[in-house]
């Protein structure tokens, strides 16, 4: 990402794709925790998929506690798959995965993924391919490996 903070950023709100695992290298979980953290210190806010579990649970934990608006977006059906215990921050339900996509994408100003499975790779792969047919403007930061 650029350098920039505090609002001074030029994304106020990112999109944040990443595994419901957290995979078989540590450095997954690392990464994960150090976005979070490096989000709370520009002061930008996260969108992701509203899950607790694997590293979308982490990132989201690291954001809220630092004192960001967290928004995750979720279909109903999914909740018990992807939230154990206490959810964090807003949670929207949504109808279907079409719909969870189309307000992520809406929501954010600028896409990044982190480690994940096929989940995370059709997610980041349908934002480029947007991006590709003028659907948005928005930039994508793959920041991949294989975590699921
Ligand atoms: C089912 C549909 C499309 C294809 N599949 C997915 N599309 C979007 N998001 C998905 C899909 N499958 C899983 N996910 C979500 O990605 C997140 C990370 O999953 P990972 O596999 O651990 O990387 C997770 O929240 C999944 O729900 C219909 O349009």
């Amino acid at each position: 990402m650029e350098e920039g903070n505090a609002r001074g950023s030029k994304f106020k709100r990112v999109c944040v794709f990443c595994g419901s695992n957290f995979g078989n290298r540590q450095v997954f979980s690392d990464a994960a925790i150090e976005l979070g953290d490096e989000l709370v210190k520009r002061k930008i806010d996260l969108v992701y998929g509203g899950g607790s579990v694997g590293l979308m649970g982490l990132i989201s934990q690291k954001v809220h506690e630092g004192g960001c608006h967290v928004l995750g977006v979720i279909p109903k059906a999914l909740m018990p798959l992807e939230i154990s215990g206490q959810t964090v921050g807003e949670v929207r339900t949504v109808v279907d995965m079409h719909e969870r996509k189309a307000a992520m994408a809406k929501e954010s100003d600028a896409f990044i993924a982190l480690p994940g499975g096929y989940g995370t790779m059709e997610e980041l792969l349908e934002m480029i391919t947007w991006s590709q047919l003028g659907i948005h403007k928005k930039p994508s930061f793959p920041q991949t490996g294989c975590a699921s």
